[in-house]
């Protein structure tokens, strides 16, 4: 198990956001957490990125207590492609990658040349050369997205964590994304936890899921264990018609009534 969390609780002021969480992660899995706005998602995303410390119970990573691990071990370990981006200097695509490499830089020494390779590697992967280069502050939304999902494969870490992060992304790329990331689970043993608002694509490239709903799970397993009628209303409360094909679940749709009950 790469990481682990026990008896996860978060609150601000009086308002729980998170509330005894228990969750394992193991290698080479993609994992997805579904659930409703303000459902607690990002707050876990943050709470595992050691972004956020102020909660109570344990988080382990590799059996440590993340509390005990300089932030450079963390993020060696664990890279995030958040939700947004603010940036408030015009770095150029090159120079965001650049910053993956970080956490491997030996003290007191500049990059090595492998760093500037997987930089090199990455950067020829994604096509940036056809991008605007001047400023990353200059790209579009789902090309910021683009830089962020490279740099996190220049950071190379076991653990790679998505908050949406597709979001901005057309069609394609939010495939491409996520096949690459599908692959690196399946090559290379990693693990991926992302958020999805997109059940379809969740279902497509995720071996687990987690349903989350007010700072709590509902449920954790495979699709076969997770995708349900009864789950699927508990969680958004509302009706989904779920498609299978030879027992395999291609499409989720929403019960139109519902929908129109709703407005
Ligand atoms: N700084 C803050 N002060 C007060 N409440 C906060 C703060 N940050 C987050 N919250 C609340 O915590 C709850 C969980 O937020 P979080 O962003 O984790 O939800 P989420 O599941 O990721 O939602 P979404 O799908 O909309 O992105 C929300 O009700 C939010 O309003």
């Amino acid at each position: 198990m790469i990481l682990e969390t026990v008896n996860l609780n978060y609150s601000i002021n009086e308002h729980e956001i998170l509330k005894n969480v228990n969750l394992c992660f193991e290698e080479g899995k993609f994992y997805g957490i579904l659930g409703p706005n303000g459902a607690g998602k990002s707050t876990f995303i943050d709470i595992i990125s050691a972004i956020k410390n102020n909660y109570k119970g344990k988080v382990f990573l590799n059996g440590k207590n993340i509390k005990e691990l300089h932030l450079k071990e963390v993020a060696k370990m664990i890279s995030l492609v958040p939700q947004n981006f603010y940036l408030d200097f015009p770095f150029s695509i090159k120079e965001i990658l650049l910053m993956g490499r970080h956490p491997h830089k030996k003290f007191l020494k500049g990059y090595s040349e492998e760093d500037y390779l997987m930089v090199d590697k990455i950067y020829n992967k994604f096509n940036f050369n056809l991008l605007n280069n001047n400023s990353v502050m200059e790209l579009s939304g789902g090309e910021k997205q683009r830089v962020f999902f490279a740099k996190a494969l220049v950071q190379d870490t076991p653990i790679v964590l998505l908050d949406e992060s597709t979001s901005n992304l057309d069609i394609y790329y939010t495939h491409m994304l996520l096949k690459d990331m599908k692959n690196l689970v399946k090559t290379q043993n990693k693990t991926v936890i992302s958020i999805f608002h997109d059940i379809n694509c969740a279902i497509n490239y995720c071996d687990e899921l987690i349903f989350m709903k007010n700072g709590q799970i509902i449920t954790k397993g495979p699709l076969s264990e997770t995708i349900n009628e009864d789950n699927l209303f508990n969680l958004y409360n509302m009706n989904f018609k779920i498609f299978k094909n030879k027992n395999k679940i291609i499409s989720i749709i929403p019960e139109e009534e519902n929908l129109y009950e709703k407005i």
